[in-house]
């Protein structure tokens, strides 16, 4: 047998560390919010940042550079000690360096037992398969017991490699403290030698082309996505588990309406959230994982002309039954989430 016996899997592994959770804390994350932490100047934004975002994040690995890795764990441990998160109900994360760098072991241990308290979760970069969760969930527990915590850090892993792809229904499943995974376009392009250099995003070269014109006139053609699959794979690996799925990094900074796009396709393919690496994308990423404000009028139609979820209405031509119900349901309690957190947009779901 390759799993734990379900008795066991909700069973704290180490002595003295917080019972897992059972069910999933329901949090508003549109965004996780990219913090360099050993840059003092971008460090004293935190604050404003807290203010802004749904989840503010230290990161630790890729693009910080190795002589200030010892830095940034100093700069996230501060960040801890910054804001009153949970008072503000902001989450706070770290992205840790890999399991195989030199630089994992006293990311985590620092983390849980200088800033444990606060810390909701632990984004682990390049998973590979359910072993690498497996090894971080003993650890983690080791030093919460350590520590004293009484709620559990949770764990998010990041899509970065065709073999942590494979298995990725695995990894999603791997422990009661999976929270969710998001995509790594930039490290699993490199990984599946795809050969671009972008990170997330469509490509000018990956498209389809009309049939030939008799008349042999120029054919159109159109950029499709070469983030589908991957994306919709790992909705599907998520929702079976429980967890949610999150886009990731959109790099181009400057192309505020191909990111808008990117966002919202996987909005729509059932994503909770993105990365914002830059201000600019917090804006967006509210704008884009918020639904829209005639969505959610029409969701809570569906909702009151079907008061128990059953049976068959017409409404504006269109026929609902069980499963727009359903779907309704998904949108108007994301609406009544994001109304706790954002007045303007509690006004407009409102609105007649
Ligand atoms: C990308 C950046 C390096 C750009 O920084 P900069 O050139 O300073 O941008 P601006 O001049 O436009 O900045 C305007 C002001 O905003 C502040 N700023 C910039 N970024 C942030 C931020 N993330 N949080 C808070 N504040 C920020 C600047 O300091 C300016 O302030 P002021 O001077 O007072 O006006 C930079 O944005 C950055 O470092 N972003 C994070 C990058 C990052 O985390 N990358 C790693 C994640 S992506 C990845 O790892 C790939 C993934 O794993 C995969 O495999 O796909
Ligand atoms: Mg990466």
């Amino acid at each position: 047998m390759s799993q734990k016996t379900p008795r066991n899997f909700f069973k704290p592994l180490a002595i003295g560390a917080p019972d897992p959770m059972r069910e999933l804390p329901i949090r508003l994350e549109r965004m996780i919010h990219f913090v360099p932490p050993h840059l003092d100047k971008v460090r004293a934004k935190v604050p404003q940042m807290a203010t802004q975002a749904d989840v503010v994040l230290a990161n630790l690995e890729d693009a910080i550079p190795a002589d200030a890795k010892d830095a940034a764990r100093d700069g996230a441990i501060e960040m801890g000690k910054m804001v009153d998160w949970q008072g503000k109900g902001t989450g706070f994360w770290s992205r840790v360096n890999p399991l195989n760098s030199p630089w994992f072991q006293e990311d985590v241990s620092r983390l849980v037992l200088e800033a444990g308290e606060q810390l909701d979760v632990i984004m682990l970069p390049k998973v590979e398969g359910p072993w690498d969760i497996h090894f971080a969930d003993q650890y983690v527990a080791q030093l919460e017991a350590k520590a004293g915590l009484k709620r559990p850090i949770l764990f998010h892993a990041i899509l970065e490699t065709a073999q942590g792809m494979a298995l990725v229904e695995e990894i999603a499943l791997a422990s009661p403290r999976m929270q969710g995974i998001s995509l790594g376009p930039a490290d699993l392009a490199a990984d599946r030698k795809m050969k671009t250099t972008r990170v997330g995003g469509g490509h000018p070269y990956y498209r389809v082309v009309d049939d030939p014109n008799e008349d042999g006139s120029k054919r159109e053609s159109a950029q499709q996505d070469p983030w589908h699959y991957t994306i919709a794979r790992m909705v599907d690996a998520c929702r079976m588990a429980g967890i949610n799925a999150f886009y990731g990094p959109f790099g181009d900074i400057a192309d505020s309406e191909a990111c808008e796009q990117q966002f919202r396709n996987a909005f729509l393919l059932g994503c909770s959230g993105t990365w914002s690496l830059h201000p600019s994308q917090i804006e967006i990423a509210k704008r884009v994982f918020s639904p829209a404000p005639d969505e959610v009028k029409f969701a809570r139609r569906i909702l009151e002309a079907m008061p128990d979820g059953t049976g068959v209405a017409m409404l504006d031509g269109k026929m609902q039954d069980d499963a727009t119900w359903k779907q309704a349901k998904v949108i108007s309690d994301l609406a009544d989430l994001v109304s706790e957190k954002d007045p303007e947009l509690a006004k407009a779901y409102a609105a007649d």
